[in-house]
């Protein structure tokens, strides 16, 4: 059964690509997620990655505490296909009628393969647009910001295996160096982690360098033998064979849907092996961006409401453990309870509704 709000296929007038916007839920708000333009073998496919991606933002927020609802934007380029600047304006533009269509009941902000500039050309068409740069009043590049929440989800993790918040001296394999890999693995080094990176770019071997990194190959990084593996590239990493394959002690990264299904989850937690539910970990760009552009917070207010995943995270471990739980059936259960107290009409706006990082039962 579709468990979506609505969901919207149309072909771009200007692009003749797919465009998929997904809305998953308004119980807690105006939906609110990314637009990833990445490659698919078929369309069907990015239809299948809108549908989860704009699940998991749903309970990203409800997690985060943040009154806004699910929903996520995927435009399949076809395999080997990169568009020129005049064909990208063109995509944007036509995911930017698709936006506006929906009069307001979801906005979109940067993902894999989109950043500020983009947003600020979707903004040329609908209002319903964030992390546009700064000087045309967005809250500019989410990335640091997501970095920024994955570090602070390592920091919790950290004191639960090792007693201490500190990431020095820990050996952390970081997969994909990206917009967020590539700050956060400038986060760990900076505190004096050893790092393994890799990436399907080789371009990216560069940021390996200048930060004294181990270059794993691509296949290889997950079964790296080292204390935390950061998974930053695309999602669906996370299956039977490769949960067998870890040699972690924790999984905890800022990509977006790492388990290739559910159950990956609990297999992870029957090996004993740490696993904050990618819902969690990855809240600090939307925790940010809603900050400063909905709720008009300061910059030190909005980073503080992101190093608050550090509690968030503190707390699920302990409701894990308390009842025997794992950490994802716990983030299951809490984001669900809240969606479940959220009584009023879908689709009110956010900014009425201050935010509430309330702690677990
Ligand atoms: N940008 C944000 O603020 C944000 C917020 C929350 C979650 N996320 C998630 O974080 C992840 C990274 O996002 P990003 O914004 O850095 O995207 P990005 O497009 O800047 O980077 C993705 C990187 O992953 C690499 N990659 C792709 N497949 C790979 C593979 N199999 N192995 C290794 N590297 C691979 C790409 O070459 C690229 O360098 C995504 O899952 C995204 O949904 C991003
Ligand atoms: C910036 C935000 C929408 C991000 N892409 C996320 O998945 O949380």
């Amino acid at each position: 059964m579709l468990e979506h709000e609505q969901v919207v296929i149309r072909t771009g007038r200007r692009s003749r690509l797919p465009v998929i916007v997904a809305v998953h839920s308004t119980a807690l708000g105006p939906a609110a997620g990314g637009l990833r333009l990445w490659h698919y073998r078929d369309w069907r496919d990015g239809l299948d990655d809108a549908l989860r991606l704009s699940s998991a933002m749903t309970s990203k927020f409800a997690v985060a505490g943040l009154p806004s609802g699910g929903g996520k934007t995927v435009v399949a380029l076809p395999q080997g296909t990169k568009p020129d600047a005049a064909r990208h304006r063109d995509v944007l533009h036509d995911v930017a009628d698709v936006i506006a269509s929906l009069g307001g009941a979801y906005a979109t902000g940067p993902d894999v393969g989109t950043g500020p500039d983009d947003m600020a050309v979707i903004g040329e068409i609908t209002p319903h647009v964030f992390c546009r740069p700064a000087h045309q009043g967005g809250s500019g590049d989410s990335s640091p910001h997501t970095a920024q929440g994955a570090f602070a989800a390592l920091r919790a993790v950290s004191r639960r295996l090792y007693g201490t918040p500190s990431l020095a001296g820990r050996t952390v394999a970081v997969a994909g160096l990206g917009r967020v890999g590539a700050a956060l693995a400038r986060l760990l080094a900076a505190e004096g982690a050893a790092l393994t990176v890799t990436d399907i770019d080789p371009d990216k071997r560069t940021i390996g360098e200048e930060l004294g990194a181990v270059w794993a190959a691509p296949e290889k990084i997950l079964g790296a033998d080292v204390d935390i593996v950061v998974p930053a590239a695309l999602g669906s990493v996370l299956d039977r064979q490769t949960v067998a394959d870890l040699r972690c002690r924790a999984v905890v990264g800022p990509a977006n849907n790492q388990l290739a299904t559910p159950e990956a989850a609990e297999l992870l937690h029957e090996r004993g092996i740490v696993w904050v539910p990618d819902y969690v970990a990855s809240a600090g760009g939307v925790i940010h961006a809603v900050s400063v552009e909905l709720h008009r917070l300061t910059a030190d207010e909005a980073r503080a409401r992101v190093d608050a995943i550090e509690r968030t995270v503190d707390d699920l471990l302990d409701t894990a453990r308390s009842r025997g739980q794992s950490p994802a059936q716990a983030a299951g259960e809490l984001a669900r309870r809240r969606l479940g107290a959220a009584s009023g009409p879908a689709g009110r706006p956010v900014a009425q509704r201050p935010p509430a990082q309330e702690q677990h039962a």
